[in-house]
């Protein structure tokens, strides 16, 4: 059976992506939210965030008439949620948006439906999504109740797009297809082989929850052990990131790059929500989530003793000088900058130093606000020929334009290794 509507709560960075792939193939897609400024933007045909090529899907599918969105749910016949799954201050998963968007959704259910929780989340919480759908429609009938011919069908298929490359991954990567019985892995299969050319990998809804966790969390482990070298090597006198190429160059050994620490919203964030469940066991994972969040105050010792070195050689006083730290975002080439290692390593810098703090980020056109009044956003070529301390945090193509020679009369501290 075909989907004649499907529905798409939560238009953001996943939601509206997915929403714009399943309408680019000519199907009838509402995109739900509660920001009715993402709403009204989009039903202009217009896009509130920024990923490449995600305006021309978007703009094309609007003006067909296969995409609208509202701040309602509607009746559709297959519902996918991709609301926030942040965690709270004790590092416990937030699962309220997505309590909200399944009682948002529970009215208009109707048998046959089916829905997909497409957010990162903890293991369980799919069934518990279920037991919430369940409670508000004790008419219909659920998979936990009635597994072999339920009203609904319910699944978890967790999204592992990368930010920058969202509307080529989306079609491209495998999908894990976790359904709470075999029947509902089937039908979201069916839903997604709309516009995937990659493979569904059908497995059941917990391995799924566990598998998205599993894929940040063993890319926050390969970072912490590249920064934890970054802080040997230092410590040492040895270049690590000549160490990692050369022990790269083994056949078995594939470790990533160090920086000022991790950020963005998903390595940063889901590891957690295996320690939350699993505090005894989850050794490993917690402590890589502690040396990546600690790096940002390493990097700001650093530039303590780069300027402390500066000071002794230029006889200037601290007030006197000037440090520029070059990149904002949270990683390379995009505006991001929402939990940014780099924002949070030039507000450490810009607070605790006296003199003048500049940042280069050639991605944004004004300076933050939570930096606004402690620094100043300049041209790379002003930070490049007046600053007297220069901290790499980002390596934007702009910055490794920059050869190590126009750098190599000032005190610098490279998180990036490109200025080596
Ligand atoms: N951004 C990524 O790169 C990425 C990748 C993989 C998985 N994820 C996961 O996908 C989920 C969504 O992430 P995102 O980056 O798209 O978030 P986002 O903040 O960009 O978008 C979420 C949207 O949901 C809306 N919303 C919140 N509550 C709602 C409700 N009750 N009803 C309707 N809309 C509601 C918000 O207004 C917002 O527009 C998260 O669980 C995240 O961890 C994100
Ligand atoms: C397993 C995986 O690949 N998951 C991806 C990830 O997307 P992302 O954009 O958050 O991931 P990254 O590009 O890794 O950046 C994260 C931070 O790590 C820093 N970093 C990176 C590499 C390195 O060698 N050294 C570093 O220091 C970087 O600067 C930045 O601060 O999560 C999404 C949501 O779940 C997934 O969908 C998506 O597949």
């Amino acid at each position: 059976m075909s989907f004649r509507t499907i529905s798409v709560i939560g238009l953001g960075y996943i939601g509206l992506p997915t929403a714009a792939a399943f309408a680019s193939r000519q199907q009838h897609v509402v995109g739900i939210d509660i920001n009715a400024h993402a709403v009204e933007t989009i039903n202009r045909g217009e896009i509130h965030i920024v990923e490449p090529d995600l305006d021309t899907v978007v703009k094309q599918a609007v003006q067909q008439g296969f995409l609208r969105a509202a701040t309602q749910p509607v009746a559709a016949d297959a519902f996918l949620i991709a609301v926030p799954t942040p965690f709270k201050g004790d590092h416990q998963p937030d699962m309220t948006y997505v309590q909200a968007a399944a009682l948002s959704l529970a009215p208009v259910l109707k048998p046959g439906d089916l829905v997909i929780l497409e957010s990162t989340s903890p293991v369980g919480a799919t069934e518990q999504m279920a037991d919430w759908l369940a409670e508000a429609r004790p008419d219909l009938s659920f998979p936990q109740q009635q597994p072999n011919s339920p009203d609904i069908h319910i699944a978890y298929c967790p999204e592992r797009v990368l930010p920058g490359q969202v509307m080529v991954e989306l079609i491209k990567n495998d999908r894990v297809i976790g359904g709470m019985t075999p029947a509902c892995s089937e039908r979201a299969s069916e839903l997604y082989r709309i516009f995937l050319e990659g493979e569904c990998v059908v497995t059941n809804a917990r391995t799924a929850e566990m598998c998205k966790l599993t894929e940040n969390s063993f890319r926050d482990v390969n970072i912490a052990f590249a920064n934890e070298l970054s802080l040997i090597c230092a410590q040492q006198g040895i270049n690590v990131w000549e160490l990692i190429a050369l022990a790269n160059r083994h056949p078995r050994v594939n470790i990533l790059q160090p920086g000022p620490g991790v950020g963005g919203h998903c390595i940063a964030v889901d590891p957690w929500f295996i320690v939350a469940q699993n505090p005894e066991l989850a050794r490993l994972i917690r402590t890589a989530r502690e040396v990546n969040d600690a790096k940002p105050h390493w990097v700001l010792d650093q530039v303590k003793a780069a300027v402390a070195d500066c000071l002794s050689e230029s006889g200037k006083r601290a007030s006197e000088l000037t440090i520029a730290c070059f990149g904002l975002a949270f990683k390379p080439n995009i505006d991001d900058l929402r939990e940014s290692p780099a924002m949070e390593v030039a507000h450490l810098v810009a607070s605790w130093h006296s003199g003048t703090t500049w940042v280069v980020e050639p991605n944004v056109q004004q300076i933050p606000a939570v930096l606004a009044s402690e620094a100043t956003l300049v041209t790379l070529d002003q930070a490049l020929t007046q600053a007297d301390v220069l901290v790499m945090l980002v390596d934007h193509h702009a910055f490794k334009a920059v050869s190590g020679e126009q750098v190599s009369q000032r005190w610098v501290v490279d998180t990036k290794g490109v200025w080596r």
